[in-house]
């Protein structure tokens, strides 16, 4: 299989509306158009993605309150209180490489289970009921909204890739039923307006230092540039918003389940030089799925360089990994460093 990826010097733009589409070849030319970028360049700005301006706006509205509000009142939320990883996570909470910390204030939420969840109740780790911040009347209705709508688009984007990838529609999605993925509302200051006693250290850093993300894909909503993709020959091309569309990125499961056709492509946010929130779904399979190269995307006599690993416990060990208030939890047995995706990946294999 090949593998190899252009330089690309813009990300790619599809109207994936063709998807919904009973026509079948107006369906498979969507399908077409997102392979091609999945496996060009692992990033994708998506059209025609269906989910209504008012559910976008209303999240991004909701966001902004809730991360207006006081700091100690968001610290009632820390995310070091709940079992299951959801709620405020505060500015040095979280590295992705770096020394400081990354520069932005984040607040996790996922499937929201009823407390009574069997998975919940036998301490997973991302399972569970979301935190709700009360002081934010429309934060609940608004993230539910939202978090429905892109888990349908999700689907959607996913059978897409099974069938890009040559394989039945379902053979991903049938493991979709109670995922892990969470929604994150991301908040990146202003870098002139960073004033803490820590300045000058914080000025050589990132928004968010780069990486891959650990699920199948990504859906990110960003509201200003910051954004910066990886190419093959090491230049970081931006990726600013573009009105209407969300960037699609590839993650480690899809990279894993495809064999490398598709690319966990690294990127990063930059400082920025505005106020910046950003929303990503990190679309994934349920806990346990075990993810591995499909038999199917492996040629004749050759070996994979990928091998299984529980999709659930991959997300754990990297969260782990990368969050201060987990520093001391004992990994899943198997575990992979960060970074082990992407061009990560490949400069491993080229070294
Ligand atoms: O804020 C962004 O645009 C990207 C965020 C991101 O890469 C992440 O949270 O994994
Ligand atoms: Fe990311």
């Amino acid at each position: 299989m090949t593998k190899a990826r252009t330089n690309f010097s813009e990300i790619p733009l599809v109207d994936v509306s063709g998807l919904r589409s009973s026509d079948p070849h107006a369906r498979m030319a969507a399908v077409k158009e997102l392979d091609r970028a999945a496996r060009d360049v692992g990033f994708v700005y998506i059209a025609g993605h269906g989910i209504p301006k008012e559910t976008v706006e209303g999240l991004k509205q909701a966001a902004k309150a809730l991360f207006a509000l006081p700091m100690e009142t968001k610290l009632d939320y820390y995310i070091g209180k709940s079992t299951n990883h959801r709620g405020y996570v505060p500015q040095g909470e979280e590295f992705y490489g770096q020394g400081g910390g990354d520069l932005k204030e984040a607040f996790d939420t996922a499937m929201d289970l009823p407390a009574d969840d069997p998975d919940y109740l036998a301490g997973n780790r991302m399972l569970g009921p979301n935190v709700w911040p009360e002081e934010v009347a429309t934060h609940k209705a608004a993230v539910d909204r939202y978090y429905t709508a892109a888990l349908e688009l999700g689907k959607d984007l996913l059978r897409g890739f099974a069938m890009g990838l040559g394989l039945p529609e379902d053979t991903f999605v049938q493991h979709v039923n109670k995922p892990t993925s969470q929604l994150r509302l991301i908040h990146y200051w202003e870098t002139d307006k960073v004033t803490t006693e820590e300045e000058q250290a914080k000025q050589k850093r990132m928004g968010i230092g780069a990486h891959t993300d650990y699920e199948l894909f990504t859906i990110l909503l960003p509201t200003a540039p910051g954004l910066q993709v990886l190419r093959n020959d090491g230049e970081w091309i931006d990726a600013p918003p573009v009105e209407g569309t969300f960037v699609i990125n590839i993650g480690d499961m899809l990279e894993n389940w495809s064999n490398g056709t598709y690319v966990a492509n690294s990127h990063r946010v930059d400082r920025v030089n505005e106020e910046r929130y950003s929303f990503p779904l990190f679309f994934a399979t349920d806990y346990e799925t075990v993810v591995a190269p499909l038999p199917e995307l492996i040629d004749d006599g050759t070996e994979t360089k990928y091998g299984p690993i529980s999709a659930g416990d991959h997300l754990v060990a990297q969260t782990i990994q990368t969050f201060k208030y987990l520093e001391n939890v004992e990994l899943p047995d198997g575990s992979l460093e960060t970074n082990q995706f992407g061009r990560f990946h490949l400069e491993k294999k080229a070294s």
